[in-house]
């Protein structure tokens, strides 16, 4: 029997610079339904959401991912394994902060960041003025008061349960922020075995997490390998290590959910990072 999984899409890009990540839940929807789950051995069980039409940048973020977090929530107190596909990475302020609200202490939730940035700027350090920069900051209890009107104030992410891997792209005062907080950060020229890190990431947390979370960034990867996204970065993960390492990882008990996010289309070639969307979300939940 396929296995159920719940699945919410967030279909903005309100905190990237580009403006099409926000049809990626509706092309990987499009893309699993071409097959059936016995196929897949898979049936996600799709929900969506799409931001209000009007309003500020932070306001219509702030809405829709209070939404999220309601969705996240739910799912992590009734144990149900989830899938968030965001538009772009400042989806991980509604799915992290929901999962945090469900729990009883915040020290109980270990975070796996695998991307190519930090994303720990806030609007006084950013290059760009991008939201999609900043939501660590925020996780982390270190919003200045502007990113805190998006992120609701009560709980936050230990830094000793923030493991970030495979950075190679930031700027000094998110590195400072991250430093201070004595965030642990693999970079990605520290990595010779993937599988290994990620292993090591995952036992490191559940010595005193009680649940782990998976936040991935598709600029992770090599950009040859996935080409379909906001801001690539030269170097990173090789598709094959990526999902021989997700492949190694995901019976692991603890884990409460993955969110993917950054798949941008237009630069995306013969859809090689929607395939590669709907390989890790085979490889980390199909039996
Ligand atoms: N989620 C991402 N792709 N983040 C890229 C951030 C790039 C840069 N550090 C900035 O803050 O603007």
């Amino acid at each position: 029997m396929a296995k159920l999984i719940q699945t919410l899409g967030i279909a903005s890009c309100l905190g990237g610079p580009m403006r099409t990540c926000g049809y990626a839940a509706e092309l990987l929807r499009d893309e699993f339904a071409r097959q059936s789950s016995t196929q897949t051995g898979l049936q996600l069980q799709w929900h969506m959401l799409y931001p209000e039409k009007t309003g500020t940048k932070e306001a219509r973020l702030a809405h829709l991912y209070q939404k999220t977090s309601q969705f996240t929530r739910y799912w992590t107190e009734n144990h149900h394994l989830f899938l968030v596909i965001g538009g772009d990475h400042s989806c991980a302020l509604g799915t992290w902060s929901g999962v945090l609200q469900a729990l009883p202490h915040s020290s109980e939730l270990g975070l796996i960041w695998l991307d190519a940035h930090m994303d720990a700027n806030t609007f006084a350090t950013t290059p760009s003025g991008n939201i999609h920069g900043m939501p660590v900051a925020a996780l982390l209890g270190k919003a200045d008061e502007r990113l805190g009107t998006i992120y609701p104030a009560c709980c936050f992410i230990q830094p000793e349960n923030l493991l970030m891997i495979g950075i190679r792209s930031y700027e000094a005062g998110e590195y400072a922020l991250l430093k201070q907080a004595n965030v642990k950060i693999v970079f990605a020229d520290q990595i010779s075995d993937f599988s290994q890190t990620l292993l090591a990431a995952v036992e490191q947390l559940s010595r005193t997490c009680k649940i782990i979370g998976i936040s991935l960034d598709l600029d992770l990867i090599d950009p040859e390998d996935a080409p379909g996204v906001e801001t690539p970065v030269l170097g990173g993960i090789k598709t094959a290590a990526l999902l021989e390492a997700l492949t190694l990882v995901k019976h692991h008990s603890k884990f409460c959910g993955l969110e993917i996010s950054e798949f941008n289309p237009e630069s995306d070639r013969h859809a090689k990072t929607l395939l590669l969307m709907k390989s890790i979300v085979e490889t980390f939940y199909a039996d």
